[in-house]
């Protein structure tokens, strides 16, 4: 009975604005928090078509009871589990049931519709009409992802992989499927419920929601560092903090809350959390200059908010703008307490708000009141497996080779600058691309040496060697080569060509890359233009492979056969060259006549490109493909450039996409503007946009049946 007394108490103080929902179970001190919090959400949801039945079966008439607890009576009696509780509630209720449950079944037959769900109106309803999948984080300081799956599968339940694509979340039954972008997390149906489970009982799994996941994913602590939680009960994103820590350096975590901190010791130790430092402290009047926290680097600032973005809560458009405006001022004093922690590096603000006075509209304030702070670039990056992030959109730089025409290196220099600008920092180039990796130096060094607060680049040559022998010695002049030419002290990427597999000696090149990775020279190792079956055979000898760079567009789609399903097991990202077909997927040559002669086709690229779409299905099918991205790229208002690169991004194991820079070269504003669009979080293609785009390009030929795997069209 408590729970529905305790229940109905929360909706009521809810309704009359006297705190957030979550806040008020808490505060509640009812002992099953998780229970009590789920029926409150619940009923609130489904609040409009409660009142419904209640209204028509005169219910409060016939019971005396009050509105609230007859809402969450009959929520639980009719739509939820049934009723847990016994005595006089329970006889009245029960005496009701079939009124109740014979106006449930009125309404739906009414509206046409089977399920409750459908009953809501539009807002209030799960996305896709389905419950959101329940998220399971793997807790790394008890266990690994490994050995829950195989736990779980002895359990009873199904494992099918990673997932690869949204909809592969959507799971029935005893399912489960790895996220598609958080390693730790494993995703279950709706109605997966954990909490007697002994691996959670254990400390082995924590029930926590992908969103909530991300703050500790991205604020990203190294082991051993100095971390502050700033407003952390009840220490969900503190644990997940631990755990990137490998529980190693010092993890402060701050909560004004004494009751919610005590749940947090408890959920702390259950997870094996030790390198914490626990404080009931208001953290407005932590000191950032105090010794102990010299060292801190990273802050975690997750304050508390309206509450509006939690799935649960059905009430998300209307809001009481003078406690909006309250919790956005304490976020504001909230942050900008953070950033005086002297050594602060990275912070991480995150609410569960949907509303922007708790969110943009603090980061404005802030930046307002901190002219130090600049805005970041908005090009998403993707981490490649030895950490280093890259731009999802990488500036190439084919170009200066000599195969464009020629370029000076005064003007390509100031034009890296204008992509540096615009926040696409970069830069693929290769050892035999004529003075490419010089031009890089040079502009590495003046940007150095400008004094300015220089954006931080990021650098990936190729080795590209003749067929010889590989000794370390060649490899390492090699390497060496690229350092100095580059003005680096480490190389960022290395990505390896090699022209015959048939020598075998691209297993000692690679081999010895290895070496110079693990003695600190390369950060991370890559192929380019190699096929699945070596790939896999590197990968086989132990070599850790990053990425690889191959042909991927809508003419030349060969990684999606089989490449991109090794890279997704592997943890490669590929980084795809020809996207834009030498600049052939453009307005430009919509409804133009096929280009033939040599001074139509007077770069490499379009002669190089050109010859792929006569492979693919010929200019007449071209054109098909061009009216589509048109139509979808005006849709979207944007270019079919725009659309032609977001399409291959959105490939599940496609890390960036390498758009050739026109340094120097008139239209390079509307070639930046255009890579900012594409990867831009905005446009989203529809599947309808795919359909309409698939139609096209199913009727092309079978380019892996004509030419081989990805690389192969480089070998005899
Ligand atoms: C959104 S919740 C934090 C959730 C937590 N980070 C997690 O993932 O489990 C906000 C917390 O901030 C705490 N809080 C509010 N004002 C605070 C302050 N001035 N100093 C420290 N904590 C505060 C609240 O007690 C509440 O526990």
């Amino acid at each position: 009975m408590a729970l529905y007394v305790k229940a109905a108490e929360v909706l009521e103080k809810a309704e009359r604005k006297q705190g957030a929902l979550k806040t008020l179970v808490y505060d509640s001190k009812f002992k099953n928090i998780k229970q009590l919090f789920a029926l409150v959400c619940e009923t609130q949801r489904f609040s409009s078509v409660l009142l419904d039945i209640i209204e028509s079966t005169k219910l409060l008439k016939q019971t005396k009871l009050k509105l609230h607890l007859a809402q969450v009576l009959v929520y639980d009696l009719v739509m939820g589990q049934g009723l847990k509780c016994g005595g006089s509630f329970k006889t009245t209720m029960m005496k009701h049931r079939p009124r109740l449950q014979a106006e449930l079944a009125r309404m739906k037959v009414k509206r046409k519709v089977s399920r409750n769900e459908d009953l809501l109106p539009a807002e209030a309803q799960l996305p896709s009409g389905e419950q959101l999948p329940r998220y399971v984080r793997v807790n790394t300081l008890k266990t690994t992802v490994e050995d829950v799956v195989d736990y779980l599968k002895r359990d009873g339940y199904t494992y099918q992989g990673q997932a690869v694509r949204l909809d592969d979340l959507t799971l029935k039954g005893k399912s489960f499927v790895k996220d598609l972008f958080l390693p730790e997390l494993l995703v279950f149906s709706s109605k997966t419920d954990f909490h007697d489970h002994f691996l959670y009982k254990a400390g082995h799994i924590i029930l926590q929601d992908k969103a909530s996941c991300l703050p500790a994913y991205l604020l990203k602590p190294p082991s051993g560092s100095h971390v502050i939680d700033a407003c952390a009960a009840p220490g969900n994103k503190t644990s997940h903090l631990a755990a990137i820590m490998k529980n190693k350096g010092k993890l402060f975590a701050f909560d004004l809350d004494a009751k919610r901190l005590a749940t947090m010791s408890t959920l702390l130790l259950r997870a094996g959390v030790t390198c914490q430092q626990l404080a009931h402290q208001d953290f407005l009047k932590v000191n950032p200059d105090s010794p102990q926290y010299k060292d801190v680097e990273y802050v975690l600032l997750d304050p508390s908010c309206s509450g509006s973005g939690m799935v649960c809560l059905q009430d998300r458009s209307s809001a009481d703008q003078t406690r909006l405006a309250s919790l956005a001022a304490f976020q504001l004093r909230c942050l900008n307490h953070a950033v005086r922690f002297p050594r602060l590096k990275r912070l991480v603000y995150s609410t569960c708000s949907i509303h922007s006075q708790e969110n943009e509209e603090v980061i404005t304030a802030f930046l307002q009141q901190n002219s130090s702070f600049r805005r970041m670039s908005t090009v998403p990056k993707v981490t490649l497996a030895g950490g280093l992030e890259v731009c999802r959109i990488l500036n190439g730089m084919w170009q200066v080779s000599g195969a464009h025409g020629t370029v000076s290196t005064t003007r390509a220099v100031e034009a890296m600058q204008t992509y540096a600008d615009a926040g696409l920092t970069t830069f693929d180039m290769a050892d035999i691309y004529g003075p490419a990796e010089d031009i890089f130096g040079r502009f590495n060094s003046q940007l150095k040496s400008s004094g300015k607060d220089a954006p931080a680049l990021q650098a990936l040559t190729k080795y590209v060697p003749n067929p010889g022998p590989m000794e370390r010695k060649v490899v390492q002049k090699a390497v060496q080569r690229s350092m100095t030419r580059m003005q680096v002290e480490i190389l960022d990427c290395v990505q390896f060509h090699w022209w015959d597999y048939n020598d075998r000696r691209y297993l000692d090149a690679l081999g010895h890359l290895s070496d110079l990775q693990n003695e600190g020279i390369i950060r991370e190792i890559a192929l380019t233009n190699f096929d699945t079956q070596r790939m896999e055979e590197i990968t086989n000898k132990g070599i850790r492979i990053s990425s690889n760079q191959v042909q991927y567009s809508l003419i030349d789609q060969r990684p999606a056969v089989k490449m991109e399903q090794f890279c997704l097991a592997n943890n490669i990202q590929l980084l795809t060259y020809g996207t834009l077909a030498g600049g052939l997927l453009s307005e430009r040559y919509l409804g133009k006549a096929e280009p033939k002669s040599r001074a139509e086709l007077y770069t490499a690229s379009l002669s190089k490109y050109k010859k792929m779409i006569d492979a693919w299905g010929g200019w007449s099918l071209f054109q098909d493909l061009l009216v589509t991205l048109d139509t979808v790229a005006k849709k979207h208002d944007c270019s079919v450039a725009s659309v032609a690169t977001r399409y291959v991004l959105d490939r599940p194991a496609v890390g960036g996409v390498i758009v050739g820079c026109r340094f120097g070269v008139a239209g390079a504003g509307q070639h930046i503007r255009d890579s900012l669009c594409s990867c831009s979080p905005e446009l989203k293609l529809t599947p309808e946009d795919h359909a309409a785009i698939e139609a096209v390009t199913q009727r092309s030929r079978d380019l892996m049946a004509l030419i081989g795997d990805c690389g192969d069209e480089y070998r005899s």
